[in-house]
């Protein structure tokens, strides 16, 4: 059914209104192979209430007067109800002929149908719908909205421009992602802008937080490049409005009801950095729903997320012959690419069996070996997309520091042919909490307390304080001892706790 506006609708449902809904709403004839949805397009017990009751029957079917003449007899061009006398045996048959019946399938039969199809519980279906598909881009403009079908096609090939592909080395993969929107989101630790990716390899929404607090202010000035999607900026299509693109977050500086300026697609993206300065901070962040929205204290992935966000937004020290007399450090840069990788990539389901039987005495990688999954399921095809997208780490772009213990994502970008000029490392908070005299962490370890008790508490781990317990320092334990992650180990108060089996 076409939209239909309060001011027209009157007008445009006319007397071609039976004709529309018998195309609408009459059953086609089963078909012995198939079984068709059981609800046909318009499903005529709605219809048939909403012609009863007028405008507002429900919420969403407000204003769509499917038989204006009830309402107003004199309607130009309706069929005027209040004449009719009741019906021959002739109009009661052709009524029976659209009588209302089942086509789809029982259940069973449905389910029976789908079983081939399911797939692992850490993969997500992938969709039949293309991801990268226009129409869940934006919303068109009602006026677009007719023309879209023709121009669907043109739309496909102009889109595939602006996706960006993995420049792997040595792989087959062709990784595609684009940057579907973005919007400013302040957090505990400053202005940090969302940027919401599809790609073609897993149908998932992957994020990349992206902190570059110089192109959200009016007045800072930095001497680095700003960090912004190639994707985004890019025109998908020739109809697009500034509006469109300001919507999907395409614009420069702030926005606000007053200042509103859509992106260039080409001039933010200059591929010039002066060499002396520092590289961007990145995160590769693997999603943990239970640490990081409930506050499980089972891992620290919360509190890596937040601490990230934080070490990202802190402003950047210039070298001598780059600090000029205005300042001696540049607003913090860089991003944590948020990837839906629960429970190393084997799913929230998988985590929490695993959980079970970590609690029956296994470490983290034991019980994922238990249930027949590898110590860590995680790929980082899609996050070197991302960050090509965003410029960071490319050939000709910037290389990246990697905030992250774990060796296998300094490899695992490497491959895919990024530049990691330095690793940093991530120290969990309440080691450096508790460490004094007996432990060297090495680089990038803060001391300064008062500095850590100014942060601001948040109802979440982000912005949150240090926290720590039994559980957590044995999954911090087993990830240096058995997974390798290049930190010391905390050895304060936990040294004749459980040996690693
Ligand atoms: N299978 C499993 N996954 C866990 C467990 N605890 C945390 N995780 C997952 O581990 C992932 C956390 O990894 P990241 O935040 O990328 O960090 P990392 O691999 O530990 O490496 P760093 O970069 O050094 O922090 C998230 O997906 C968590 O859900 C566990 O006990 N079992």
């Amino acid at each position: 059914m076409a939209i239909i506006t309060e001011s027209h609708h009157h007008q445009s449902l006319a007397g071609s209104d039976a004709a529309l809904l018998d195309m609408l709403t009459a059953p086609r004839p089963p078909t012995k192979k198939t079984f068709s949805r059981r609800d046909a397009a318009l499903d005529p017990l709605l219809l048939a209430a909403a012609a009863a009751s007028g405008p507002g029957v429900t919420r969403n079917h407000y204003h769509h007067d499917f038989f204006p003449g009830v309402m107003l007899p004199k309607a130009e061009g309706s069929w005027d109800w209040t004449k009719f006398k009741g019906e021959d045996s002739s109009a009661r048959q052709e009524r029976r002929r659209f009588a209302y019946v089942s086509q789809q399938a029982p259940r069973r039969v449905r389910l029976q149908k789908q079983l081939p199809q399911q797939t692992k519980e850490n993969e997500s279906p992938q969709s039949a719908v293309d991801p990268l598909k226009p129409s869940e881009n934006i919303p068109l403009s009602a006026s677009r909205k007719r023309r879209s079908q023709s121009i669907s096609s043109n739309i496909d090939a102009q889109f595939s421009s602006s996706l960006i592909t993995t420049g792997t080395l040595g792989s087959t993969s062709h990784v595609e992602v684009k940057c579907m929107a973005r919007t400013r989101i302040p957090t505990p630790h400053g202005p940090a802008f969302l940027h919401l990716y599809h790609n073609n390899r897993d149908g998932k929404e992957h994020l990349a937080v992206v902190i570059d607090p110089a192109q959200y202010s009016d007045n800072t000035r930095s001497s680095a490049p700003p960090i912004r999607s190639r994707s985004l900026d890019a025109v998908w299509n020739e109809t697009e409005t500034e509006m469109d693109r300001i919507i999907r977050g395409a614009y420069v500086g702030k926005l606000s009801a007053t200042s509103q300026h859509a992106s260039n697609p080409t001039s933010h993206h200059s591929s010039s950095t002066p060499d002396s300065i520092p590289s961007p901070l990145v995160r590769i962040h693997s999603e943990c729903f239970t640490g990081e929205t409930i506050g499980s204290m089972r891992c620290d992935c919360g509190e890596q997320l937040d601490e990230a966000i934080r070490l990202i937004s802190q402003p950047v020290p210039l070298p001598k012959q780059l600090s000029h007399s205005l300042s001696s450090t540049i607003p913090g840069r860089g991003a944590v690419i948020y990837l839906r990788q629960e429970g190393r990539g084997i799913g929230l389901l998988s985590k929490i069996r695993a959980y079970n039987l970590q609690d029956l005495g296994h470490d983290t990688v034991t019980a994922n070996l238990m249930l027949g999954h590898k110590a860590d399921e995680r790929g980082y095809e899609v996050a070197a997309a991302i960050l090509r997208d965003l410029g960071l780490g490319s050939e000709l772009g910037e290389g990246v520091r990697l905030l992250t213990n774990n060796p296998d994502k300094v490899q695992a970008l490497e491959k895919e042919g990024l530049r990691v000029v330095e690793r940093v490392s991530m120290i969990p908070r309440s080691w450096k909490q508790r460490s004094t005299a007996n432990l060297d962490l090495g680089v990038g370890v803060e001391t300064d307390t008062e500095e850590r008790d100014q942060r601001a508490a948040g109802a979440t781990m982000i912005g949150g304080k240090a926290v720590h317990g039994h559980d957590l320092d044995k999954y911090l334990r087993t990830k240096i001892l058995r997974m390798g992650h290049m930190l010391p180990l905390y050895l304060g108060d936990i040294e004749d706790e459980v040996k690693e089996p």
